[in-house]
């Protein structure tokens, strides 16, 4: 594992610690309005980390009373997300990067017992990526496949100077496999988990998070 490019929230003691364990407990995380709105804080407080590997110039700011100098971004990145669970992450991010333009991807995965995992990529709507800074954010990132064809479907429309990968919780075998298809990568996790199960889900993780925000699919 490529530990200079993976930044762990949990790793350390903060509020990002409440915002995971809602998400994961059976007695809270079936309030949906509150699973929904705890992936917006973390994905709030993802965008603010990811902020400050972000190029800043001095700008001149003037105040009622005076002028200042200040730093500010150079550009706004790209926020891009995978349908549906991806929505209220990316949310987060763009409450703080409110300027962003956005890319949309429709993936979901179909789930067979004990079969290969195949993702279906049926939607992509994209903004110019070309030299821009990319976040793509995603809750789970299990086996990681969703995030890669994904990103991988998104390169027609520009190649990205930058790259940020951000999920509220991944697998070991899933970060894995994204550093081994897109080494370029920065990831942010809310949490980095133990395993994933036979059905490809991370354990001890929070179940299906698009089911929890939106309602299980048929
Ligand atoms: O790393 P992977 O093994 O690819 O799994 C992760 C994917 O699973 C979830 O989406 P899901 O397929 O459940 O679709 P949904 O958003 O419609 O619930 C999640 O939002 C990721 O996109
Ligand atoms: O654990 C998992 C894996 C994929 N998608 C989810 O919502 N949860
Ligand atoms: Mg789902």
């Amino acid at each position: 594992m490529q530990n200079d490019k993976l930044h762990i929230l949990t790793a350390t003691p903060s509020l990002a610690n409440h915002f995971v364990a809602e998400l994961r407990d059976v007695s809270v995380q079936h309030d949906s309005l509150r699973f929904r709105r705890n992936l917006e804080r973390l994905g709030e407080l993802l965008a603010y980390e990811i902020s400050k590997t972000m190029p800043y110039e001095t700008r001149e700011i003037v105040t009622p009373l005076a002028t200042t100098k200040t730093q500010l971004l150079t550009a706004q990145p790209v926020l891009a997300t995978i349908l549906r669970a991806g929505l209220p992450l990316y949310n987060g991010m763009l409450n703080y990067f409110d300027k962003a333009y956005s890319t949309f991807v429709g993936a979901y995965r179909v789930e067979e017992q004990n079969t290969e995992l195949q993702i279906n990529m049926e939607y992509l709507a994209s903004t110019d990526l070309h030299d821009k800074i990319l976040i793509l954010a995603d809750p789970m990132l299990a086996t990681g496949r969703s995030l890669v064809k994904s990103y991988k479907g998104m390169l027609r429309h520009g190649k990205p100077v930058q790259v940020h990968f951000a999920a509220a919780i991944a697998s070991p075998e899933g970060i894995a496999y994204v550093q081994q298809e897109v080494p370029e990568a920065h990831i942010w996790l809310g949490a980095m988990d133990e395993s994933l199960n036979e059905n490809f889900y991370i354990v001890p993780g929070l179940g299906d998070a698009g089911d929890l925000a939106f309602g299980p699919k048929v």
